[in-house]
């Protein structure tokens, strides 16, 4: 007697005891049968393959090879459901056939292939169905016809949740006492020097700068390195001072000089600005400031950097403040320059600064900074937590650009709304969108000719009256020959500014224009990042600018700390379309027009032509001195 009962086959034994050889012989037959048969159909063409004889086969365990996306999709139809497979094939087949022959017909999906189910549900197919495309499948191809979406760019949530800044000076601006974490010291040095409160970029970023330093600058807060800084704030906005205040206070608790703050700026004039700032916040403090340009001899700045001793080298400096070149010159040249105590490195005009990263700056100060990681001697004293801050009126939120930076954790304080948008893609590549510019500014384009344009220029200082005049121009040359224009024209005190002056002469010459002396200045974009002289009127784009940056820039001389202040951008006809767009596309308010009829410049045609004819002969004498 059998314990257990082990069936083998469901068929025959499913029958029952009494089923006999002859029942299983009925059942093997019929097998056969059915396996000839689906050999058969095997042999027609996919498409004519009725389902019964699928399920047979795939019940028979004979899976034939298909495309391996098919198979992903029909494992995503209902288990057990005999019609799933077999109109998912049906799709399947129909894409196959008309792969790139057609555009995706709208609203038509694998779902409604799949419901609309075979005809007639037959399980046999007409031929001439299967020679054509199905009309309910899914086509694929036909990319040349279809418009490829925009990429949306998107930004990391620093970038895109920013801290806000107040935009306007006056309004938004916060009473001095109302910072208590700034040193009594120093807000009675900020009072002597006519400051009673601070502007909404310094009331956001100055305690934020203190609140890392707490504890001493020597550790972070919590023993955790700092975030990283990065402000985009309207140009005349006071960002020097947002850094210069809170670098100060957190250095007057140092012990021993070391170089613990490093600004570094695009242009000679600029960094020398700076340093005032930093000369007058040090005054009367152990800290000293040391600035290296290129303006001096390479041995001179070495000498306010470092000391020869006896056993070595003593540092001079707490605080420098350098041009990129001169930077790595000294990394480079000065025995005893050490940046392993660095705590602040500052980057103003922080965009352009990154664009300059060709001439290796940063790699070559990271190195120097990083070494103090790694030296063995150093592993008993506490790690430097190195803190960049990053400041620009048109700072770059292109995540890529930002990141060779090597932010850490950073933060963003920003007046601008969070951007990511399509529109955002400025003409230079970069990130650009809405920048804020002054509230005081009052920008308008003066559509004129060619030849039009030096009276137009004139038109403008003399009838109107502006006392103190920046105008830009695209080149040096450009510069140089409308200074001789005007020059010979007479009647406007004017001086030229680019590079084709020596660092003195440029010293001089601003000087001069900040003392008054000198009313209209023409300059190269030497001039449109950063400086700041008080009294600027009116700023006029002589050559419009390529890019908005530069636009914002240059019109940023003016309407500086709140003041009013106006633009004039000289514009020619064929400009005038992609400036104006230019301008629309980035959010920038509606310029208005301002137009100089003939009339108003006739009068002064005759010392125009005068002054033409002087300038050809001071230009033809400029060759023959350059060829001699
Ligand atoms: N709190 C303040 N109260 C009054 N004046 C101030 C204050 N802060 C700064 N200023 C003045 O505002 C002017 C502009 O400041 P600053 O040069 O720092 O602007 P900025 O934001 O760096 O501009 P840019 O983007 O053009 O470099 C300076 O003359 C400065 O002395």
């Amino acid at each position: 007697m059998a314990l257990f009962h082990v069936a083998r086959y469901a068929g025959p034994e499913a029958a029952g005891p009494e089923a006999g050889a002859d029942g299983r012989a009925r059942a093997l037959l019929e097998r056969l049968q059915c396996r000839a048969r689906e050999r058969q159909r095997r042999k027609q063409p996919q498409q004519q393959e009725p389902a019964g004889a699928a399920q047979n086969s795939e019940a028979a365990g004979r899976r034939r090879r298909r495309p391996r996306r098919a198979r992903r999709r029909e494992c995503g139809g209902p288990p057990g459901s005999p019609q799933a497979p077999r109109g998912k094939r049906r799709k399947v087949d129909g894409e196959d056939a008309d792969a790139g022959s057609g555009e995706e017909a709208p609203g038509e999906s694998s779902e409604s292939a799949q419901a609309a189910g075979p005809p007639g549900d037959s399980g046999e197919r007409p031929p001439e169905e299967a020679s054509g495309p199905p009309a309910h499948a899914l086509l694929l191809g036909g990319f040349e016809r279809s418009r490829a979406p925009k990429v949306q760019p998107f930004l990391p949530s620093w970038l895109a949740e920013p801290s806000c800044v107040g935009k306007s000076v006056t309004e938004d601006s916060v009473p001095i006492e109302d910072i208590p974490a700034v040193h009594p010291d120093m807000q009675k040095k900020l009072r002597a020097h006519g400051i009673s409160s601070y502007f909404p970029v310094q009331a956001a970023v100055i305690p934020a700068l203190l609140e890392s330093t707490a504890n001493g600058f020597l550790v972070a807060r919590g023993g955790y390195r700092p975030s990283d800084l990065c402000v985009s704030a309207p140009t005349g906005s006071g960002k020097t001072l947002a850094f210069v205040i809170p670098v100060v206070q957190a250095l007057l608790c140092r012990a021993v000089c070391q170089v613990r703050a490093l600004v570094v700026l695009p242009t000679k004039e600029l960094a020398q600005q700076v340093s005032k700032v930093f000369n007058v916040y040090t005054d009367a403090t152990p800290l000293r400031v040391a600035l290296i340009t290129g303006q001096k001899s390479l041995v001179k700045e070495q000498e306010s950097l470092v000391q020869r001793t006896a056993d070595g080298f003593r540092c001079l400096a707490d605080v420098v403040v350098a041009t990129p070149g001169r930077l790595v010159d000294h990394i480079d040249q000065t025995p005893g320059f050490s940046l392993r105590h660095l705590r602040f490195l500052v980057i103003d005009e922080a965009d352009r600064m990154i664009d300059s990263m060709h001439q290796s700056w940063l790699p070559r100060l990271r190195a120097t900074t990083a070494a103090r990681y790694t030296q063995r001697t150093l592993t008993c004293c506490p790690q430097m937590p190195l803190q960049k801050l990053l400041f620009s009126a048109t700072l770059t939120q292109n995540p890529e650009k930002l990141q060779q930076l090597g932010l850490h954790q950073p933060r963003l304080f920003s007046t601008g709304l969070a951007r990511g948008g399509p529109k955002d893609a400025d003409a230079d590549g970069d990130s650009g969108g809405k920048y804020t510019f002054p509230a005081g500014l009052s920008h308008c384009y003066v559509p004129c000719s060619l030849r039009t344009k030096p009276l137009v220029i004139l038109h403008l200082i003399l009838e109107m009256n502006f006392s103190r005049v920046l105008c830009f121009t695209n080149s040096r040359e450009n510069s140089h020959r409308l200074f001789l224009l005007v020059q010979a024209f007479g009647g406007v005190t004017a001086a030229e500014f680019s590079s084709r002056c020596g660092p003195g002469q440029r010293k001089v010459v601003l000087k001069q224009f900040e003392q008054g002396k000198i009313r209209l200045l023409i300059s190269t974009d030497a001039t449109a990042r950063g400086i700041d002289v008080q009294g600027v009127q009116l700023v006029v784009n002589y050559d419009a600018p390529q890019y908005l940056r530069t636009y914002v820039h240059r019109v940023g001389r003016t309407a500086r700390a709140g003041r009013t202040g106006q633009a004039f951008t000289l514009l020619l006809k064929v400009q005038e379309r992609r400036f104006l767009r230019m301008l629309a596309e980035a959010g920038a308010p509606e310029l208005a027009r301002h137009d100089v009829p003939g009339e108003l410049l006739r009068p002064l045609v005759p010392r125009y032509e005068e002054a033409l004819s002087q300038l050809e002969q001071a230009v033809k004498e400029e060759r023959r001195q350059k060829a001699a």
